[in-house]
């Protein structure tokens, strides 16, 4: 069965997460991608990627995300997110972030880890 990317970002990280699925279609074209309204419009927009949009993060979207780890529905989760603006919904990141790692599910939260992720599934294949 193919693995279930997560793909998120804050308003301030969108920029590099769309260069980053940029840099890396051809392996994420493999996976079947989830992401959070906004993030999920843009990828769609400017990378061409099939994308599967929840509800945008602050209304809903990152707990949307949270269900599918908790159900064993996601494989790794990549959430660029800003360290240096506060969120109105910060108790939904941190509820996602959380159950990452009750799950034990890969979380990468900047742009190295992601390719780190993305290189190893690559290798598990
Ligand atoms: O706020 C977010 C994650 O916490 C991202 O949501 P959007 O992709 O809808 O901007």
């Amino acid at each position: 069965m193919s693995k279930r990317i997560a793909l998120i970002a804050h308003d301030q990280k969108k920029d590099d997460l769309i260069s980053f699925a940029q840099d890396n279609k051809a392996i994420l074209e493999k996976y079947e991608l989830v992401a959070t309204g906004t993030t999920g419009k843009r990828l769609i927009e400017e990378t061409n990627l099939d994308v599967i949009r929840m509800a945008s993060g602050p209304l809903g979207g990152d707990q949307q995300i949270g269900a599918q780890v908790t159900s064993g529905h996601l494989n790794a989760v990549i959430f660029l997110r800003d360290p240096l603006t506060a969120q109105p919904h910060e108790p939904d990141v941190s509820a996602l972030l959380r159950v990452c790692d009750v799950h034990d599910i890969p979380l990468a939260t900047n742009k190295s880890t992601a390719q780190l992720i993305l290189l190893s599934f690559q290798q598990l294949k």
